[in-house]
């Protein structure tokens, strides 16, 4: 594999992928595959921190919306990415990829605690950072705290791997005849709201200057062909 172009990224796994074809929570053998492509792209030397998404557990607005109390559906929410976190970190583990976790919401029984130094000691040991519990506040996604991590860790870009291969002219599940595009800039994803990813989080990237690269996470080696200058993705930067 070619010489990487980052030597720093925050990778976003998306939830609902680590479902693979079931309704609910994880296919191991999804986490596994994912964990390889995490595996390839570490051993040629680039420092990772992954934020997991919660999707496949539970989102706030969908407990919300059966009458529950927001703020309890986002703590469950939260709780959902810890799981996800635990199971991609043990998946990552099975290939000797050394991996902790860091959780927003302080669980100490369980994994470590959110800091940015311990991030950056990790990152510097050669460990990948899997960052637990969103950004530890309700009313936020995960998508807001894969921008605000890929901030703190000094990250030269954010992977959003999701279900699509790129970011469409409006969403492609629903409208087939959506136009894909190979770039856009920060802001014009914001002027024609696309919904890829939440209006939050490309404005903390937009502020930072980090490019954000949309991509299928069930491409097979994907993250690793994007990580050497091919691949197929859509990529937002600045101009
Ligand atoms: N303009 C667009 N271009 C591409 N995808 C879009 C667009 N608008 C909406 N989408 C949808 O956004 C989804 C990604 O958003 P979302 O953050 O919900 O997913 P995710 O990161 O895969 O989920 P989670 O981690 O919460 O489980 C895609 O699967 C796609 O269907
Ligand atoms: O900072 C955060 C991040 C997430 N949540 C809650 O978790 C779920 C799952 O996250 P996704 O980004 O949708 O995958 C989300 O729907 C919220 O309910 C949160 O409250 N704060």
């Amino acid at each position: 594999m070619d010489k990487p172009v980052y030597k720093r990224v925050l990778l976003k796994v998306s939830g609902e992928a680590l479902m693979g074809d079931q309704g609910f929570g994880i296919d191991v053998n999804v986490a596994d595959r994912i964990a390889s492509d995490i595996a390839e792209v570490r051993a040629l030397g680039v420092e990772v921190g992954i934020v997991v998404g919660g999707g496949n557990i539970f989102r706030g607005v969908a407990v919300a919306s059966k009458g529950g109390e927001r703020v309890t559906g986002d703590h469950m929410g939260m709780l959902g990415t810890v799981i996800n976190a635990l199971a991609l970190a043990t998946s990552l583990r099975k290939m000797q990829v050394e991996t902790v976790v860091l959780s927003a919401i302080a669980m100490p029984e369980i994994c470590e605690s959110f800091s940015q130094r311990a991030t950056r000691g990790h990152l510097d040991a050669g460990r990948v950072v899997i960052f637990a519990g969103g950004t530890g506040n309700p009313f936020f996604t995960t998508d807001s705290a894969a921008a605000l991590r890929a901030a703190e860790m000094g990250a030269e870009a954010i992977f959003k791997g999701t279900q699509v291969d790129g970011i469409y002219s409006a969403d492609p599940k629903k409208h087939l005849d959506a136009e894909r595009y190979d770039h856009l800039t920060h802001q014009e994803v914001l002027a024609r709201g696309l919904q890829v990813m939440d209006v939050a989080a490309v404005a903390v990237a937009r502020e930072n200057s980090i490019p954000i690269i949309v991509f299928s996470i069930h491409d097979r080696g994907g993250f690793g062909q994007i990580m050497s200058g091919g691949g197929r993705k859509t990529i937002v930067t600045e101009s």
